[in-house]
């Protein structure tokens, strides 16, 4: 029997999952990324790190599985998206650390391209906004600041890659330079109806395309690891795909209309809309759900800046509860919110308010508020900003939602799920296999190894969990969106400038 191996490079971990023919978990091993903050609102990574980390996490997880090197047919590779890796084609080194999706160092080269009027030209081309978060003017950064840098862009001697591109470039004994195109299509630099790099952005932007990879399907066998980087075996590197991206498939939102949001420290949003890239009027971003055969479907995506967060903030910045899973007996130890309301825009609100000065509030404080408001206010709010970014897809789209399917770590809150069902007046589907996003990658691979024949085999192997129906009166629903709504005006029109 063979098996799959996903490596899911996130923002904080590196993780490996073997996955069986039937999805299942057969092991699973996990490593810490050191988080270099070398400036305020600068996160940085070392990309070499990174690779030993991946390197690390193979070894381990075959050795929990019990599993030789020859079991593994493919491997699928997932990884946090936009973080952007600058390295020597003669050497193999980084000339700077990878630079983060988080990290704000390149807000003034944003905020310039945003005031000389280049945002529509951007968003038209590429489906995104000008900002710090995507990868483009994070390479514009590394050649304008590392010494000597864009003479040997211009010499051809940088390569540019995410982390799905750097990992395989390592895996594969520095032989192949590629990504897919989910990953390409957050870069700012990669024309999602044209399918191919932009010209005019690179030459904006001042970034030789001699630096990017070659763009290939999320599903196709992109290269072979050398056997000095497998364990003495060649297996095929057959998946790739942003990690957002990958549990949209993972959830398998194979469908127009079917959207899956993940509650992690923030929350994702995508849904499948199919063929054609809509460009929102509601400050989504349009990005690319995966390509397969040459064929590429977009998806809609919007998130959540503060969702988990907000509980994190409960337990280590206010200290009113010792760990996150309190949150759910406190919220349903009251029978309603009392009108307490939390707005928990710590960062600003994203979709579909875009209001970076928002700073966060809670309303309707009585002499009998308790640490339990405080609890349902954070939970209810991660519902009503999830339940604004779906409204605003489906305005974009004019299409019915046609399911909804959750992941990630505060899914387990059993209030968070019911109250979500009763918010959107949904069915709430969270599935058996939560790491969505390392299955998607695995679903990927697999497809394109024959492991798995169709997406028909995939659905028939994906299990749902548990399904949360709504319950909610239409009355009370309306009042609740109606006191939500409020509220966030309020805290928006508090601004101290
Ligand atoms: N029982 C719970 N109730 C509410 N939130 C929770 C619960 N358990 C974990 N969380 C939240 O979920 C987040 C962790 O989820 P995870 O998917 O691991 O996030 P990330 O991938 O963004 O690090 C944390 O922000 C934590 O506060
Ligand atoms: O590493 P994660 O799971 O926090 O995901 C990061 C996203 O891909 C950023 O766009």
């Amino acid at each position: 029997m063979k098996y799959i191996l996903s490596i899911d490079q996130g923002t904080t971990s590196t993780r490996a999952i073997i996955f069986d023919k039937h999805s299942n978990i057969v092991a699973m091993a996990s490593e810490e990324i050191t988080q270099i903050y070398p400036q305020p609102g600068w996160v940085e990574h070392n990309p070499n790190q990174i690779w030993v980390s991946v390197l690390a996490v193979m070894a381990r997880v075959l050795l929990e599985a019990n599993l030789k090197p020859e079991d593994i047919k493919a491997v699928g590779i997932t990884n946090q998206r936009e973080t952007t890796v600058v390295w020597d084609r003669k050497t193999g080194q980084p000339v700077h650390n990878a630079i983060v999706w988080q990290s704000r160092q390149t807000s003034d080269i944003c905020d310039t391209l945003n005031k000389q009027g280049y945002g529509p030209l951007f968003k038209s081309k590429t489906g995104l906004l000008i900002d710090a978060y995507f990868s483009g003017t994070k390479v514009k950064w590394i050649l304008d600041h590392v010494p000597g840098a864009r003479k040997k862009a211009d010499n051809g001697d940088l390569m540019f890659g995410t982390i799905d591109t750097w990992i395989i470039y390592k895996m594969t004994g520095e032989t192949v330079h590629v990504t897919d195109y989910t990953n390409a299509s957050r870069t700012l630099l990669f024309n999602i109806h044209e399918l191919k790099w932009d010209t005019e952005i690179l030459d904006i932007l001042g970034i030789p395309a001699s630096m990017l990879p070659t763009v290939k399907s999320s599903s196709e066998i992109v290269g072979y690891s050398t056997p000095h980087h497998f364990f003495g075996v060649k297996v095929p590197i057959a998946g790739i795909a942003g990690d957002q991206q990958a549990a949209l498939f993972g959830q398998n939102c194979f469908e127009t209309g079917m959207v899956k949001n993940t509650y992690g420290t923030g929350c994702f949003m995508l849904m499948n809309t199919g063929y054609q890239p809509i460009i929102s009027e509601h400050g989504l971003l349009t990005t690319i759900a995966w390509g397969i055969d040459h064929k590429v479907t977009y998806a809609l995506e919007g998130s959540v800046f503060v969702a988990g967060s907000a509980v994190q903030w409960l337990r280590d910045g206010v200290k009113l509860i010792q760990s996150a899973s309190e949150t759910e007996a406190l919220a349903t130890s009251l029978s309603s919110n009392e009108g307490v309301y939390v707005v928990p825009a710590f960062v600003g609100l994203g979709t579909p308010y875009w209001d970076s000065d928002a700073r966060g509030a809670i309303f309707g404080l009585t002499r009998g508020t308790s640490k339990a408001h405080f609890a349902r206010g954070v939970l209810e709010a991660i519902c009503y900003q999830s339940m604004a970014v779906l409204r605003a897809m489906e305005e974009d789209t004019k299409l019915p939602i046609k399911s909804f399917k959750v992941d990630g770590g505060a899914t387990v809150n059993r209030f968070l799920m019911q109250f979500q069902a009763d918010i959107l007046n949904l069915r709430v589907e969270q599935p058996k296999v939560l790491e969505t996003t390392a299955l998607g990658a695995a679903y990927l691979a697999g497809l394109a190894t024959g492991y798995w024949s169709s997406t028909d085999e995939i659905q028939s192997s994906w299990q749902l969990k548990e399904a949360y129906l709504p319950q909610m009166s239409e009355s009370t629903r309306k009042q609740l969106i109606h006191g939500w709504q409020v509220a966030v005006k309020a805290a928006q029109t508090f601004k101290l400038k």
